[in-house]
């Protein structure tokens, strides 16, 4: 069943943060579905040239809502943000309006608990009593629910590393990247309460007939485009001899295409890598027997 402020469209609209570290790299993906568009001059709205999918581009934060309300039908937002949404909307008797359709391979980051650098960690029960901020309180109470901590949360919308030395609170709750930003704070990471990355968000109810079919042809897309995101064609030639040696050197290949030329030894090969294709894995080939070794980007694959 759609959302009832759903109006009839036949064009599928899908969500994509304005600015910020999911916009390019969400486009670049998408763009890479065969998708293209002409943005409207207040960089809000990008209508769709090759298919009738446009883009409207907000804040992360907004993307969950938007879909929960039907005004988007898909969205690319962190995991983070999803399902601290979908918390918030059930702790107030809301039913769950999104899933996750697709992880999307970027955007890493986890979601930690971490305290002054000179505290001594030893479990989650140090924490009783003590305040902790975060902006997932949703993410966070659950956490603190399981494991039997009764604690203060303490809400900050942004620089959360900074809260101890303010005073505000006692440990924090917040993204996690690189752990700069926490040692910057003298503040040492204890427990991963949720790991993340970009995802593809759509809603809990089947799409109509007409965006029902432009959805399914952009997820076939979608998993071609991720499938062949970190992949290589690789050619060569060897004799039919060399191949024990050279087939454990393409673990992960899909099983290669071997072609024969000049009489039944003499090969030549072509193998999918998903894994990186680097110089000296070139050079293990060569020594196994391989020659005339040749990489080639892939540009798109349909199963
Ligand atoms: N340090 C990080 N490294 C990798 N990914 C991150 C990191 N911090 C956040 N992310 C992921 O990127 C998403 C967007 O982060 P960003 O900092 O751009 O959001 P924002 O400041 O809330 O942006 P907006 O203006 O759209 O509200 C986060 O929700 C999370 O999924
Ligand atoms: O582990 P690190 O690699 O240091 O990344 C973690 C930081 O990245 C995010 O903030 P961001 O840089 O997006 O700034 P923000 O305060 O505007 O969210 C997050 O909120 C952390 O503060
Ligand atoms: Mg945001």
């Amino acid at each position: 069943m759609s959302p009832p402020n759903a109006t009839p469209r036949d064009r599928l609209r899908i969500a994509i943060q304005k600015s910020g570290r999911l916009a390019d790299p969400a486009r670049a993906l998408l763009a890479s579905c065969g998708l293209s568009w002409r943005e409207s001059r207040d960089r809000l709205f990008c209508y769709g040239e090759t298919l009738p999918v446009d883009l409207l581009l907000v804040r992360d934060d907004d993307i969950p809502g938007l879909i929960a309300d039907g005004v988007c039908d898909l969205g690319v937002v962190g995991r983070n943000v999803m399902t601290e949404q979908d918390g918030e909307r059930r702790a107030a008797g809301k039913p769950t309006a999104y899933r996750e359709l697709r992880a999307l391979g970027f955007g890493d980051c986890r979601l930690a608990l971490a305290v002054p650098e000179g505290w001594e960690w030893k479990s989650p029960r140090q924490l009783d009593g003590m305040r902790i901020a975060t902006s997932y309180p949703a993410l966070l109470s659950q956490w603190l629910a399981d494991e039997g901590v009764s604690a203060e949360v303490v809400l900050l919308s942004g620089s959360v590393e900074i809260a101890p030395r303010l005073g505000q609170a006692d440990a924090i709750c917040d993204l996690v990247s690189s752990g700069a930003t926490l040692a910057a704070n003298q503040l040492k990471p204890v427990a991963t309460l949720f790991e993340s990355e970009a995802v593809l968000a759509g809603p809990v109810h089947e799409f109509d007939a007409a965006r029902g079919e432009l959805a399914s042809m952009l997820l076939r897309r979608l998993d071609g485009a991720l499938r062949i995101r970190h992949s290589k064609l690789l050619m060569f030639q060897a004799e039919r001899a060399s191949l024990p040696a050279l087939l454990p050197l393409l673990p992960d290949a899909e099983a290669p295409t071997v072609m024969q030329i000049d009489g039944a030894d003499h090969l030549a090969l072509q193998a999918l890598c998903h894994g990186a294709v680097t110089w000296q894995r070139l050079e293990e080939l060569k020594r196994a027997g391989a020659s005339g070794l040749m990489v080639l980007p892939v540009e798109g694959m349909l199963a």
